[in-house]
């Protein structure tokens, strides 16, 4: 079987609300969908994180694709190993579309799923965290923000059934930690995560994590930046560390686990550059008796199916993921299930996910009439 060609659109979708961390607010996800087609008439999906320069490099490195085999995805990697090293991000991001699109494709010609393909089901629904930010309180402060969080966390809580919450911290620490007491307060049976995307310094940090000890949280996720100033602040506090910032490629693991900087890893296909990558981060979060979770980055229903199938499929992540799925006003897919704050695992062939092509041409047009959202 050989893909004869490949396309790249890149879509604009709404949030249901603004999304605010320390760094962005975003009120929409701009997403790249690349579809593969093979000699045989099978078609292939993948979805990655950004837009116009992720498409522009996913149309590049496809013309090398057609003619080869979507079985031959081990050498497709080794051949652009280098990619990564010039284009940082962006370089992952492109290859994980092609990746993802191999593997729907591969599921599709053997009639298996992708989360056979990688193994089989070890669980077959996913259960996913609650994200809060300061924009689901608008114009609140001080006491009246962390109590309008708390409130609002309880209520989304109540309604879908997740059994975690993470909070976007901000460069305001007491804030942070004063909204994560009331959040307690409000909810005191879910695991509760805050992450300021590395805002705070590392004696803030420590500050902060002191304060926060007899809050029980299943984590700290990035309260600063780098592998030595987390494991400063790890040496300081009783609160496992999680990160998606200090550990972001396989040269940074052994480092990390040298200096003690973290307890829990965040992958993320798209960041880490495919599903194989994924899976080997997590071989390497078992061996060396580390935690691992799934970051996201705002992921439609195809990029959110491959998700669903490494998670499905690697017993090691066993906690509620990161999912921004549930904060988009539509998608591209006919919509995954989500019942009581979990996803369940599609069992189709490929990904299992249909694409809706009306709803791919109508947000291809929003992102050619406004440009790129996110990225
Ligand atoms: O750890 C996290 O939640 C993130 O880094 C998510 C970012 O805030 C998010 O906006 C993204 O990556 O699109």
């Amino acid at each position: 079987m050989k893909i004869t060609d490949v396309d790249v659109q890149v879509v604009n979708l709404p949030l249901t609300n603004p999304f605010t961390s320390s760094f962005e607010t975003k009120t929409g996800e701009t997403r790249t969908v690349v579809r593969l087609r093979t000699d045989t008439g099978i078609e292939g999906w993948g979805e990655t994180m950004w837009g116009r320069p992720v498409a522009e490099l996913a149309r590049k490195l496809a013309t090398e694709l057609v003619g080869t085999s979507p079985f031959a995805l081990e050498a497709f990697h080794r051949r652009h190993h280098m990619v990564p090293f010039f284009h940082g991000y962006l370089g992952y991001a492109a290859l994980a579309a092609l990746d993802v699109a191999c593997w729907d494709v591969m599921g599709k010609a053997t009639g298996q799923s992708v989360t056979d393909l990688l193994g089989g089901p070890v669980r077959d629904e996913v259960p996913i965290t609650a994200l809060i930010t300061r924009a689901d309180a608008p114009g609140a402060r001080g006491r009246e923000l962390a109590q309008g969080l708390a409130e609002y966390a309880a209520k989304v809580v109540g309604e879908g059934g997740f059994s975690a919450v993470k909070l976007k911290g901000t460069n305001d620490v007491r804030g942070d930690v004063e909204i994560m007491r009331e959040l307690r307060r409000a909810l005191p049976d879910v695991e509760l995560r805050v992450d300021p995307n590395a805002a705070w310094s590392v004696p803030d940090s420590i500050r902060a994590g002191l304060a926060l000890e007899e809050l029980d949280l299943e984590y700290l996720e990035d309260p600063c930046t780098g592998i030595e100033g987390m494991s400063q602040v790890r040496a300081k506090i009783r609160i496992p560390l999680c990160t998606n910032m200090c550990v972001v490629r396989f040269e940074e693991f052994a480092p990390a686990v040298r200096l003690g900087a973290v307890d829990v890893i965040h992958g993320d296909v798209y960041k880490w550059g495919g599903i194989s990558a994924t899976k080997a981060l997590a071989a390497h979060c078992e061996t060396f008796g580390l935690g691992m979770n799934l970051h996201s980055g705002g992921e439609l229903g195809i990029a959110t199916a491959a998700h669903l199938a490494v998670v499905a499929s690697t017993p090691v992540l066993s906690r509620a993921i990161d999912s921004m799925y549930y904060l988009h006003a539509d998608d591209i897919v006919q919509p995954l299930t989500l019942e009581g704050g979990r996803l369940r695992v599609p069992t189709g062939p490929g990904l299992g996910v249909q694409v809706d092509e009306e709803k791919l041409a109508f947000y291809a047009a929003a992102n050619e009439r406004d440009g790129d959202l996110t990225g």
